[in-house]
């Protein structure tokens, strides 16, 4: 038996599909947070189910890539059951897209989520009466506390049924749709689609645009149009029918001042720079840790073992990928998906979002790109992935350049690591001053160039809520899954190679061929530059190669200030990593991976060898 989840964006699908299935699907206070088809197993009762966690939607019947996704995937393989999900604290919306579901004929059982806070805002539901009026069974649940959820599956097997509700239309509307099914033997629900202008070219949709074209100029309004307004009023009756009083939203006064420019602007600024400053401060207290307890439990006694030179080469390569790995890197992204996690479950990166909105425009994005954006501090791989579900190629384009100049955890790790430790605080903030530049730079550039139109955007507020520790702690687990099990391996091979490479006087040779550039262009020895490009394989590879090939890791004695410096900003400029190009590749194609790459390539040398030029 198959069944599958269906309601608006952020009812809380996710997190149910996440407790009937055990799975661990992204969950999130973000609207649009699952963007595709998720499956699912689960045995009850000796019988096996498959469920589907569907993408939210706000109808049925619009346009968009997710509203389509589940129209297709409703028509085309109708599962044995729905299970529409309600948000108890938005009723009459929720309402909307239920009565559209209903016209599927699809056995359902209605899911009234959130009823912890419905209850907190003075909401009360008559679930009794909603059910008599939809002619479906009724759950109400409050999935983040458990609560009711395992009612939902018996509930399914015993009485999931077609809801016996129909949506009254206008005389119009109900005599195309008679007419329709006279001429072309559609059903009701075919019938509505066609007026509705939905489906490839057919007899049935033709005759509906006859029909359609005739109501609209009687009306002055589309049958689209009458349609939706038809349903509306039939979702604020039931509502109406259902809802009992429903106090003031205190929360209210909170979001006025969170989304007016003054006091929100300064209050975003303070949110993002006080999460970068932790990212700094507990990431540098964790990253010594670390850094010493592996030194002293592994390194030092690695060292004291005497083995075969090509073995302790290899050996040294990999504890030190580990240390830069696990020790250096892990700290800050850990901390850094923490925090993110928070910030979205609270609800508040909706509303910085909505703020920083008009700012993006200028950058030929929309508020929503902030997301990808602020994603990139942490790791840029997620944040292209964040991207590439902006709405249009232009967006995506442009979005995909800005999001590889952010200065990752790892380009972090170099600038704290290198230039904080050995030159200065002010000299490490300088560099993101001098990325934040470019990156505007860069976005109003291409946004002047890029052809395309720009879209508004539409973005529903999230409520705010205190976050669950326990679902962000997950989340955040999941994030950096990623870094563990795909960066890490990467890491660790990377580092043989370039031990071997090194034991093998390769490196060496290497460092002669762009000895030239590197001392003459940008005053940096040959080695230097070698520790550059294995940046490529993972930022934090630079940092660590500088150490094995300069032999210490008290950089400050080998490299002058200007030399760390420049050879910092090259590294944190210049070609995204292996990994973040690859994710390009995959989810927004060859040109604009190449374009970015060279792009960053040709900024990263050119502003080194300024510096070179004005303070070397
Ligand atoms: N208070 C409360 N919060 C809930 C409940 N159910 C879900 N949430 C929270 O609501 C937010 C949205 O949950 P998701 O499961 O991601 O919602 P979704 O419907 O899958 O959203 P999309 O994938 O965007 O369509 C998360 O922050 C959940 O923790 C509930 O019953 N009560
Ligand atoms: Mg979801």
């Amino acid at each position: 038996m198959r069944c599958a989840l269906i309601g608006n964006p952020s009812v809380g699908k996710s997190l149910i599909f996440n407790q009937l299935t055990g799975l661990g699907v992204e969950v999130s206070n973000y609207p649009g947070t699952t963007v595709e088809l998720m499956q699912g197993k689960l045995c009850h009762q000796g019988s096996t189910l498959q469920i589907v966690d569907l993408p939210g939607i706000y109808s049925m019947d619009g346009d968009s890539a997710e509203e389509e996704l589940v129209r297709t995937y409703l028509l085309s393989e109708p599962p044995d059951a729905v299970i529409a999900v309600l948000d108890a604290t938005r009723m009459e919306r929720n309402l909307y897209l239920l009565l559209q579901l209903a016209e599927y004929g699809i056995p359902m059982v209605v899911v009234i989520n959130m009823i912890d806070e419905a209850a907190q805002q003075g909401i009360i539901i008559d679930s009794g009466r909603l059910s008599s009026v939809l002619g479906a069974p009724v759950i109400e649940t409050a999935a983040s506390l458990g609560k009711n959820i395992g009612e939902i599956i018996p509930t399914v097997l015993s009485s999931a049924r077609p809801a016996g509700i129909a949506v009254p239309y206008t005389p119009q509307i109900e005599a195309a749709i008679r007419s329709l099914g006279k001429l072309y033997g559609a059903t009701r629900l075919q019938a509505l689609h066609a007026l509705q202008g939905i489906g490839s070219a057919s007899e049935l949709v033709e005759g509906a645009r006859t029909i359609a074209g005739e109501i609209e100029a009687l009306n002055h309004m589309s049958a689209h149009q009458i349609i939706g307004a038809n349903r509306h009023l039939c979702a604020r009756r039931i509502a109406a029918d259902v809802v009992g009083a429903q106090e003031p939203d205190r929360r209210f006064s909170a979001d006025r001042l969170l989304t007016k420019a003054i006091p929100g602007i300064p209050i975003l600024a303070v949110v993002l720079l006080s999460m970068l400053l932790t990212v700094f401060i507990a990431g540098s207290f964790l990253e010594e840790l670390i850094v010493e307890i592996f030194t002293l439990l592994v390194i030092e006694p690695f060292q004291t073992l005497s083995l075969p030179p090509l073995a302790t080469a290899l050996g040294m390569a990999v504890l030190l990928a580990i240390v830069a790995g696990l020790g250096i890197a892990f700290p800050f992204v850990l901390i850094f998906y923490i925090l993110l996690s928070i910030v979205e479950d609270t609800g508040y990166l909706t509303r910085a979002a909505f703020l920083a909105d008009r700012l993006m425009h200028g950058l030929g994005l929309h508020g929503g790109a902030i997301i990808p954006m602020v994603m990139a501090f942490g790791c840029n791989v997620p944040a292209v992935m964040a991207a590439s579900q902006l709405r249009t190629v232009r967006e995506r384009t442009i979005a995909a350049f800005l999001v590889t100049m952010v200065p990752c955890s790892a380009r972090t790790v170099i600038i704290t690591g290198i230039v904080a430790a050995f030159v200065g605080l002010w000299a490490a903030l300088s560099i993101y001053l001098i990325v934040l530049v470019l990156i505007i730079l860069t976005g109003v550039f291409l946004a002047r160039n890029i052809p395309g139109g720009q879209y508004g955007m539409i973005l529903e507020m999230a409520p705010l809520r205190m976050p669950d520790p326990v679902l962000v702690m997950k989340k955040s687990w999941g994030r950096i899954q990623e870094f563990l099990f795909i960066a890490m391996p990467l890491l660790l091979a990377g580092s043989v190679v370039l031990g071997a490479l090194d034991y093998y006087g390769v490196v060496d040779a290497f460092s002669l061929i762009v000895a030239p550039v590197s001392e003459g262009y940008l005053g940096l020895p040959a080695y230097v530059t070698t520790a550059l490009l294995f940046g490529i394989l993972r930022k934090e590879m630079a940092f660590e190669t500088l150490a094995v090939l300069s032999g210490t890791a008290d950089l400050g004695s080998v490299l002058t200030g200007v030399q760390l410096y420049t050879f910092a900003v090259i590294s944190v400029l210049f070609v995204p990593c292996i990994s973040t190009i690859a994710v390009i590749l995959r989810q927004i194609g060859i040109r604009v991976t190449l374009a970015v790459s060279a792009y960053t390539i040709t900024l990263g040398f050119l502003i080194g060898g300024l510096i070179h030029f004005i303070a070397g």
